[in-house]
């Protein structure tokens, strides 16, 4: 198929477009490369365009003609959703809109969207199913929600239809080292962890320690990002095969806390790197854990990388190989 990929430059963007080309589409990739990097779109080309740019998007539909779009392009952060919520609601709720208006104009009926356990906010049950009310407690949860119920609604109108994919903790790094996380600044939890241990932190801290959990920290349901990926593959033939607009949640179905994270951490590094107990985050929900049965029984998916000290390898081996390409480039 021909692909439309916004965000493709981007972390998990940039492991779909992995999984997406060894299948052998062809793949465009649309992104402005903010958070992003052009050397990790390892199959198909670049468009460096921004979504808010309707012309640029016009000229890369009319060019490329895509039979389907995945959209990952977004702001990511919880925390800074909430000390800048319109930057939130710009990039995800109207930036988003202006995607949808052109796969409007150009006649492209298949998205899969990239929605996120945030939509839930605390769940009064855990695992979460898809079925849970949404109950957002930070923008950026709350700009996913928005554009939930908007493709809900253009898909009911006719001619459109799309799969929601809700994800869970994204982490890990391809196999091979080629890409992985690579912001400027990190401000997840295992990137961060992994870069304290390589020294380029003074200390990780832990927000948080009085969650009702059984250690006190928040727990998480953290995916390796080649499974996540698998998941969009399977999603999409899914789509195209069945023509179902469908939800579903991405995750494992079990769930660490932070501070069994920074063990596993200092197990895969061997480093003992320093760690301070600090007050909570804004906008962090104690547990999110996903009952993704959805995904398995209608798609087949199973996950291949169902270890944290597997994902954490992972995303080690591609920390030091980032930083000493960084050095190099120096
Ligand atoms: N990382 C996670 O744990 C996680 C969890 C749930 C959902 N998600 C969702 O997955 C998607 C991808 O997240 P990610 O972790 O890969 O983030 P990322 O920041 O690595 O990737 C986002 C990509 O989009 C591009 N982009 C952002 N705004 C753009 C714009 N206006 N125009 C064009 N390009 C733009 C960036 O340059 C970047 O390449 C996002 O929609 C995010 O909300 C991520
Ligand atoms: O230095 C740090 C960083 C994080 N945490 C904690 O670790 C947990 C995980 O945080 P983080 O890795 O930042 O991820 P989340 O805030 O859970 O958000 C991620 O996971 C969500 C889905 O659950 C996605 O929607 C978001 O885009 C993605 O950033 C949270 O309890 C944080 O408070 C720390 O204690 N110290």
């Amino acid at each position: 198929m021909k692909i439309l990929v916004t965000g493709g430059a981007g972390y998990i963007g940039s492991h779909v477009v992995k999984a997406l080309g060894e299948e052998g589409h062809e793949l465009l990739v649309y992104d402005n490369l903010s958070t992003g990097h052009d050397w990790a779109i390892l199959y198909g080309k670049l468009v460096k365009g921004e979504l808010a740019d309707s012309r640029c998007l016009d000229e890369a539909f009319s060019a490329f003609k895509p039979e389907a779009v995945l959209h990952f392009a977004a702001s990511i952060q919880v925390e800074e959703s909430v000390r800048k919520p319109l930057r939130y609601y710009r990039n995800n709720v109207s930036n988003s809109l202006n995607l949808l208006d052109a796969m409007e104009r150009h006649g492209v009926r298949n998205l899969i969207y990239s929605s996120t356990a945030a939509v839930y906010g605390i769940p009064d049950r855990m695992p979460a199913d898809e079925t849970m009310p949404l109950n957002p407690i930070n923008p950026y949860g709350t700009s996913k929600v928005m554009m939930e119920t908007v493709l809900r609604d253009i898909a009911s109108a006719g001619n459109f239809r799309y799969i929601a994919l809700r994800y869970f903790n994204v982490a890990g790094a391809d196999a091979q080292s080629r890409i992985g996380q690579a912001y400027a600044d990190a401000t997840h939890l295992i990137t961060r962890a992994l870069k304290t241990a390589h020294g380029e932190y003074p200390k990780l801290s832990v927000f948080g320690t009085d969650y009702p959990t059984a250690d006190g920290t928040c727990i998480r349901d953290y995916i390796h990002v080649d499974d996540l990926a698998d998941a969009h593959i399977r999603a999409l033939n899914y789509l195209v095969e069945t023509g179902r607009t469908e939800i579903m949640n991405c995750g494992y179905g079990h769930g660490f806390s932070v501070k069994e994270v920074v063990s596993v951490a200092k197990k895969v590094t061997g480093i003992d790197f320093p760690v301070e107990e600090t007050d909570r985050r804004a906008g962090d929900p104690p547990e999110l854990i996903a009952d993704s049965t959805k995904l398995r029984r209608l798609t087949g998916w199973q996950p291949r990388h169902d270890d944290l000290e597997f994902i954490i390898q992972t995303a080690w081996d591609w920390e030091l190989k980032y930083s000493s390409r960084l050095k190099a480039n120096l």
